[in-house]
């Protein structure tokens, strides 16, 4: 299995193999020992799917509070999406810095975002489908948003501000200041 570990080292990429044959192909896409043995090793307690159906949905950017905060483990079945993780942990030395990467069914990568950030993603193609697993269950007096395309975050995002396709809640959401004290470094 491919890892990598990118500018904020916490946030890990991983691409496990897929065995191609006449038939399609067979991948291991959770294994326990070896996402342990990549940094990834929080017991997960909740599998979530998503479809969106046009390109330009923004889904994020969402966390939850402790004692629910969530680490994800996220993967795209079917086309392709541009993944963001915000760093929101107060006293960290990567605080408001965001790291992103292309997951699709093409390359097979995975994004471990841990508890104490955002995260947010935006559809490339049509007919999106993305999976992720989480170590803590949904609670929803404990969910948060920042704004997607936060001023202060300055988020590189492969869409136009017009071309987002957002939710009532999405659209409404604060700025990354809002967010300060949600999390602490440790
Ligand atoms: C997140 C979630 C939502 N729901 C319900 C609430 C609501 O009626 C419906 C749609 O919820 P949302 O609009 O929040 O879905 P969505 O905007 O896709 O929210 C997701 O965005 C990505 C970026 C994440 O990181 C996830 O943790 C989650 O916040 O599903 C659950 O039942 N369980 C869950 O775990």
């Amino acid at each position: 299995m491919k890892v990598e570990r990118l500018a904020i080292p916490e946030v890990i990429l991983v691409t496990p193999p897929r065995f191609s044959d006449s038939r399609g192909f067979f991948s291991e896409t959770y294994n326990a020992q070896r996402m342990g043995d990549a940094g990834i090793d929080l017991p997960f307690v909740q599998d979530n799917q998503s479809l969106s159906r046009q390109k330009g949905v923004v889904r994020g950017l969402h966390c939850q509070l402790a004692p629910h905060a969530q680490g994800k483990l996220v993967r795209c079945t079917k086309g392709a999406i541009w993944d963001v993780a915000v760093d929101a942990r107060t006293g960290s030395p990567t605080y408001g810095k965001w790291v992103a990467a292309e997951l699709s069914e093409e390359n097979w990568s995975q994004l471990w975002i841990p508890p104490g950030f955002l995260h947010g993603f935006c559809t490339l193609v049509e007919d999106s489908e993305v999976q992720y697993k989480c170590t803590a269950l949904y609670a929803k007096d404990c969910e948060r948003a920042v704004i997607w395309n936060s001023a202060e975050l300055g988020i590189e995002w492969p869409i136009k501000a017009e071309e987002a396709v957002l939710s009532d809640k999405d659209v409404v959401a604060p700025e990354f200041s809002a967010a300060k004290g949600w999390f602490h470094y440790s």
